[in-house]
């Protein structure tokens, strides 16, 4: 009988008990005690939870109070010490680390903290100092691991692989030029010592979680693994390599012939791997094959799964586990409080708790077990999936028609830039070194009580309305006041970015409780696509005519671009990505062309999430993304004559201007204020039309003042010229509040003014 295992569950809690325990604890309305006893339960309840479902082989150890990574660091004593010479107990370290902390006496910054692959969780990056010490501070796997066993669990620890945790990291600023995995000699007895001490406790198996073997490894790293594995082996204990998210195949050779027990791969994302890696095991080690996806809502396609199990079983055997792709951290806690999904598509969604019983039944058919049970949830499966396969909401006859006739012409502008810009000097009357935002100013709470009490039903439509215009009228006359070029109406009507478009659009559905953990106590709630994306009614027109209606300046509409709305949410499985994107370009070409033909000439599409697409490995794949997200924005913003600008936005990692170049929008803001490699100023120096390299950080309320604007822009100009030069912050300012951008825009302004000033005369 196959045994059917899970990579990690989801530790939010149903009701993300854990957040209101951690918030209430880090503003002193909770107590410690009170924080660690809601930990317990959840993990208690993921435990039953699994047992109950049947699991064969269920994780401990994948609890976290903020982040898995940061824990590991903390265990390993991998602790700056910046952090140590406050003699915080151990929750406060914890947090200090995680999120920064500043009281009496205290004020540290948090550490970096980085996109988890492509996923959209965070992990605070593992912070080498100059003078780390390896050793080994807590016991957290034990004691969960104990935990779990006084529950009458019997659980599998999951601990992150030294390579992979070596490999993750960085060197502090005071050690730089230090290659991490040059630390694996010191740190292997540390895993050694942790490793015994698990033995002892009566631990038998352990995950090791390697996923750095999906990227594009450097062979020193590559070669890592012989000496890690080699060390670890000495433990008596059965390491599980467990890899996920991508392909190991170019790294099968690091794996090869190491004494581990088995290896863990991702068949959801990449099946073909199966042969190569099942070819590549010895005789007694076992084949853990992911067909459960841990990043994804979709209920699994049963009798696929069982197909891809038996395309292994042909090479292993009975040496096979059946499992899920990845950790179900990725996907929301249970489908059981989603009341308001209407039945027909919720039957087609699976969260961690129902997909805790798929991988039994999946594993028990698999199997051969022909009880009846088995037999009915197999039927279940077929039909729900044939179900939803044949249903007419995924299907939009009309949306794949338009799709099948976009020709290169619909992707590319009328004519090239420098046309345009003759065009668009013209229409908007610019000065040099013209100052704009990103889009959104302060979210205040009273932006947030009305739209509540709307949502709610306790205002009428023409209530909020009114109270969104004269949020936008504030909005305008204050970018007056303080002298800004091209402005904007501060999207006060929308609560996110992408779940604003959602709403608007055909195809979305919306989960009340779906609730995904990104980092520390942030978690979010993507929407899910269910079917062909369209919009059947202007999104932003109405907001953005007012806007224009109450100012002469020049009004920027502000739209969030397909690839970024495709990465914010749950994609579909059943049709490729790139088609979704296509989709979601077309649409947002038909809300671009109506802010067009309503007067607003300065239209922004912002693709923050364009970089975190990118798939992890150079090739084939990765060139087909680029080629579709470049495209799909094209879709999205050629419908426009020369004179309209298109301006984009990106924030949040290191861009290739290649990428950003080939979308051609006449203006593109950057996040930019913490960057100081003179390399990467001159990289985009290179870039064609015209540019904002974001002046001030908005994640931080601090005022720079207005000399410190102006000798930022008097390096960037050393090697930027002036003429292409916006002016503008790194990001919106939502998060911020109303005296800080008051002072911040001001000064930023008036540095634009003194720059102006001397370039005219
Ligand atoms: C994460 S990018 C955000 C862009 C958006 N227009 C804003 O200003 O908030
Ligand atoms: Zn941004």
């Amino acid at each position: 009988m196959a045994k059917s295992s899970i990579l990690g569950f989801p530790r939010i809690g149903a009701q993300r008990e854990l957040k209101k325990a951690t918030e209430g604890y880090w503003s002193g309305k909770v107590t410690a005690e009170s924080l660690l006893e809601t930990a317990k339960t959840i993990r208690a309840e993921n435990w039953k939870t699994q047992k109950d479902a049947g699991v064969d082989i269920i994780p401990s150890n994948d609890f976290s109070f903020y982040d898995q990574v940061l824990d590991h660091s903390i265990m390993f004593n991998v602790i700056p010490a910046r952090y140590t010479k406050f003699d915080l107990n151990d929750l406060d370290l914890l947090f200090a680390m995680g999120r920064g902390l500043q009281r009496e006496g205290v004020d540290v910054t948090a550490l970096e903290m980085v996109k988890w692959f492509d996923s959209n969780y965070h992990y605070v990056r593992p912070t080498f100092g100059k003078n780390v010490e390896f050793k080994l501070n807590s016991t957290k796997p034990v004691d969960e691991y104990l935990e779990a066993k006084a529950q009458g669990v019997e659980t599998r620890p999951v601990i992150i692989g030294p390579v992979t945790y070596l490999y993750l990291g960085k060197a502090d600023k005071d050690n730089l030029g230090t290659e991490p995995i040059s630390y694996l000699p010191k740190l292997l007895p540390v895993y050694a010592e942790l490793l015994k001490k698990l033995l002892e406790a009566g631990v038998t198996d352990i995950q090791m979680d390697e996923p750095c073997l999906v990227l594009d490894l450097p062979e020193n790293v590559q070669a890592a693994f012989k000496d890690a594995y080699s060390a670890l082996a000495q433990s008596g204990l059965n390491l599980h390599l467990t890899t996920y998210f991508g392909d190991i195949r170019p790294n099968l050779k690091a794996v090869t012939d190491l004494p581990i027990a088995g290896i863990h791969i991702d068949c959801v994302r990449v099946p073909e791997q199966i042969d190569e890696v099942a070819k590549a095991l010895t005789d007694s080690q076992t084949l853990s094959v992911g067909v459960v996806d841990g990043r994804n809502i979709w209920k699994t396609d049963f009798s696929k799964a069982i197909k891809t199990l038996k395309t292994a079983e042909a090479i292993v055997g009975d040496r096979l586990v059946v499992a899920t792709s990845s950790s179900l951290l990725h996907t929301p806690v249970t489908l059981e409080s989603e009341k308001n999904l209407k039945e027909e598509i919720r039957d087609w969604f699976s969260f961690a708790v129902e997909k805790a019983t798929e991988i039994v039944v999946i594993a028990k058919a698999f199997s051969g077990d022909s009880s009846s049970e088995i037999a009915d949830a197999l039927a279940a499966n077929a039909k729900s999936i044939e179900a939803r396969s044949t249903s007419s909401i995924t299907k939009n006859p009309a949306v794949r028609e338009r799709l099948a006739k976009v020709t290169d012409a619909d992707k590319s502008r009328k004519s090239p830039f420098p046309e345009r810009l003759v065009a668009q000097k013209k229409n908007l009357n610019l000065p040099l070194f013209p100052t704009t935002t990103i889009g959104s100013f302060p979210q205040t709470k009273e932006i947030r009580v009305q739209r509540n009490k709307f949502t709610k039903g306790q205002i009428t439509a023409e209530e909020y309305e009114k109270f969104i215009e004269k949020e936008i009228d504030e909005v305008v006359k204050f970018q007056e006041e303080v002298g800004l070029d091209v402005l904007v109406h501060g999207e006060p009507e929308r609560n996110d970015m992408v779940q604003y478009f959602g709403e608007r659009l055909d195809g979305f559905v919306f989960t009340t409780n779906g609730w995904v953990q990104s980092y520390g106590s942030r978690y979010v709630r993507p929407p899910i696509i269910v079917g062909d994306v369209s919009r059947p009614a202007p999104m932003t027109v109405k907001e953005s005519k007012y806007a224009q209606s109450i100012t002469k300046k020049a009004m920027k509409g502000m739209l969030t671009g397909p690839i970024t709305c495709l990465r914010w949410s749950f994609p579909r499985d059943d049709i490729p990505l790139k088609d979704q994107s296509y989709q979601l370009g077309a649409a947002l070409r038909d809300e671009v062309n109506d802010l067009e033909a309503a007067g607003i000439y300065v239209i922004q599409v912002d693709e923050p999430a364009i970089r975190e697409g990118l798939p992890l490995r150079a090739g084939a794949e990765r060139e087909d993304y680029v080629k579709y997200a470049v495209e799909s924005f094209r879709l999205a913003t050629s419908g426009v004559q020369d004179s309209t600008q298109i301006h984009s936005h990106f924030c949040y990692s290191d861009l290739d201007p290649n990428h950003i170049k080939a979308l051609d929008a006449d203006v593109v803001s950057i996040e930019f204020s913490k960057k100081d490699d003179p390399k990467y100023i001159q990289e985009f120096a290179e870039y064609p039309n015209h540019i904002g390299l974001g002046l001030f950080d908005i994640h931080s309320p601090r005022v720079p003042p207005q000399s410190e604007f102006e000798a930022r822009i008097a390096e960037i100009l050393k090697v930027y010229p002036a003429e292409k030069f916006w002016v503008n912050p790194d990001c919106g300012l939502k998060t911020r509040q109303w005296e800080e951008v008051r002072q911040q825009l001001t000064n930023m302004v008036n540095a634009a003014k003194v720059f102006r000033e001397k370039y005219s005369s």
